[in-house]
């Protein structure tokens, strides 16, 4: 008893959504077997704070006696389940026959008086304090169905104030089908049927004014932001899942996991953080679903992940994709405003599904060295540069001198954004400090071996020294860092060892062992600059100054260096102090 009634449920609260199911079902049962059945039912809960008592009132079947005994009193059995599996009705909620104990975790007294329309002029008093033991005595007959009244334990009689019982069950009963009003009120907690249902025929129509009613809703069921635009969900032929997805207006980062996602089922609601039925892209998503063929667990808090849970996380996927799309062509203003808000989730979304990908290709923006950017912004006669390193470093030094944009590869999803874009569209993907994005930057060539040595003499820190051709010209010499051999030292340092399982790292080091590191920095000397060119002359004729000149351009180097990254390998002040002592030479030559 004590498991089935305290531990099944996250809170004891859900006893009150319980209470109305049971209510609702009975109004069901009804419906069924009465040929007399009255046209309106309701269901009405009464909270009496100062007394500290809940009823939960119901125009439902009633039960008999020997009803009482069978179903109310049986654990495990439910005179719900029986009628269920004989109509196979898609309205009836309860199955399992153990709801009715989670009362006792909120009551020191349960009293059920009820009269059953098949025994109109007699009443009966159930009553028990524990759910083990009961009584049972005739009442005084009353309208037909039932009223079970709880007297509250001293740690929940906040649970009788009107306005506890309504905030409760307006989240539990916003789409059950039968009205429930609390205390006095003549107004239905649940009056208002969703968008969805108002709807005629299968697919919510979208004019103006069904966006504004749909957006209202969300509104009322997002807690945490304002939804930004909604996107209908339709009944399929492998689903049967309902109701409205939005955006969220409220910036999200690349892994954000904002989603939300309500789940009703045959109108009450079971999992409030469904999130799993939305793709993990969807971060930025929130929503109300309604379906009669997922299958509650025992607890009724979570679904089984069985084939309807399947089909309708598939179908939430396509209703999640058919509906950007949609605001894409129909609504300009709120598309915009998707696209800056969740700029980042989208990219990785993009990378999920094809026709996000074709729906986002022109429209989402890259973070680059000159701030967000469209893909076609960043396209340089048909070449895209990305930078593999963290900004900062040279390739950014070397993209200001050129007044060119470089994405920045190390932001969430970039690279394989522009991997994919590329092969779909064409172009070239640079990625900087790859030996291969290198090559593409950086034409080599050659000089002969005594040339080499000196200049590796007179420039070199340590760098392997490339001569080369690149863009810009002004630009004499760069040192590159080799960003794989910087990811393969990272990836085999210890700490990072101790990060990561063993599974884990037995990938790293399969992908690391690929990478050669034995470079890590590489000096390009730019045999298109003029200075170079003419430093090499200098050198070849026997110059006097030559080797002071190229004192400049180490000089130069390590300021460069300085500036961008890890100059702290190299002497600033030494560098500063030579082009001081140049200056004065030539000045005083
Ligand atoms: N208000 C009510 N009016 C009429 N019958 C009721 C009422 N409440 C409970 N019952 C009867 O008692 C049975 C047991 O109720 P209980 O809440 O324990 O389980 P259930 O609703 O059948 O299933 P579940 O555990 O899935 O909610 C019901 O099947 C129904 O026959």
């Amino acid at each position: 008893m004590t498991v089935l009634g305290q531990h099944l449920y996250s809170t004891p609260v859900v006893a009150l959504r319980e209470l109305v199911q049971n209510a609702h079902d009975s109004i069901v049962r009804r419906r069924m077997e009465d040929p007399a059945v009255p046209e309106q039912h309701l269901i009405r809960v009464e909270g009496d704070l100062a007394a500290g008592i809940v009823r939960v009132v119901d125009s439902g079947a009633g039960l008999t006696d020997q009803e009482i005994h069978r179903y109310l009193a049986t654990v495990g059995v439910g005179y719900t389940r029986k009628l269920r599996e004989e109509t196979q009705s898609d309205e009836l909620i309860g199955m399992f026959g153990l709801g009715f104990l989670s009362a006792f975790v909120l009551a020191s007294k349960v009293t059920v008086t009820t009269t059953s329309w098949q025994t109109p002029g007699l009443g009966w008093c159930y009553q028990s304090s524990n759910g083990e033991q009961y009584t049972l005595t005739p009442a005084e007959p009353r309208p037909v169905g039932t009223v079970v009244e709880l007297v509250l334990r001293d740690s929940y009689r906040n649970l009788g104030g009107n306005g506890m019982l309504a905030k409760i069950l307006r989240r539990y009963c916003a789409l059950l089908h039968v009205p429930v009003y609390i205390g006095q009120d003549d107004e239905a907690l649940n009056g208002e049927a969703p968008p969805w249902r108002q709807a005629q025929g299968a697919v919510v129509e979208h004019t103006v004014q069904a966006r504004r009613k749909a957006l209202a809703f969300a509104t009322r069921f997002e807690e945490r932001f304002e939804p930004l635009c909604t996107l209908p969900i339709s009944a399929g032929p492998d689903s049967d899942v309902r109701g409205l997805l939005w955006v969220q207006d409220g910036a999200t980062y690349g892994t954000s996991d904002n989603r939300n996602l309500s789940v009703f089922v045959r109108g009450m609601l079971l999992d409030d953080d469904a999130r799993d039925l939305l793709p993990a892209w969807a971060g930025f998503i929130g929503g109300v679903i309604e379906s009669n063929r997922l299958t509650p667990t025992a607890s009724r808090e979570d679904l089984q992940r069985d084939d309807a849970y399947h089909a309708a996380q598939s179908a939430l996927t396509e209703a999640l994709i058919d509906g950007l799309a949609q605001v894409a062509r129909q609504q300009p203003e709120a598309w915009r405003r998707v696209l800056s808000r969740h700029n980042e989730a989208l990219l990785g979304a993009a990378l999920c599904d094809p026709r996000l990908f074709d729906l986002l290709a022109e429209s989402v923006r890259i973070p680059t060295s000159q701030g967000d950017l469209s893909v076609r912004s960043l396209l340089d006669k048909g070449r895209i540069h990305i930078n593999m390193g963290s900004p900062g470093g040279f390739e950014d030094m070397l993209f200001r001198a050129l007044h060119m944009p470089v994405a920045r590869g190390d932001r969430y999803a970039v690279v394989p954004f522009l991997r994919e874009w590329v092969s779909r569209h064409g172009g070239v993907l640079i990625e900087l400090g790859t030996e291969h994005g290198n090559r593409k930057l950086f034409s080599e060539d050659s000089l002969p071996a005594n040339e080499l040595d000196w200049l590796n003499q007179v420039l070199g820190n340590g760098e392997k020294l490339v001569p080369a051709r690149f863009e810009p010209t002004a630009l004499p010499l760069v040192v590159v860092h080799d960003r794989e051999a910087e990811l393969k030292r990272r990836l085999e340092a210890d700490e990072a060892d101790k990060r990561i399982s063993v599974a884990a790292l037995q990938l790293v080091r399969a992908f690391t062992a690929q990478l050669d590191d034995s470079v890590t920095r590489r000096l390009y000397l730019n045999l298109d600059n003029p200075a170079v060119t003419q430093l090499l002359q200098a050198y070849r004729q026997g110059h006097p100054q030559a080797e002071e000149a190229a004192g400049l351009l180490q000089a130069l180097k390590v300021i460069l260096a300085s500036g961008a990254e890890q100059g702290g390998q190299l002497d600033l002040n030494a560098a500063l102090g030579r082009v001081n002592r140049i200056f004065s030479l030539l000045l005083s030559a």
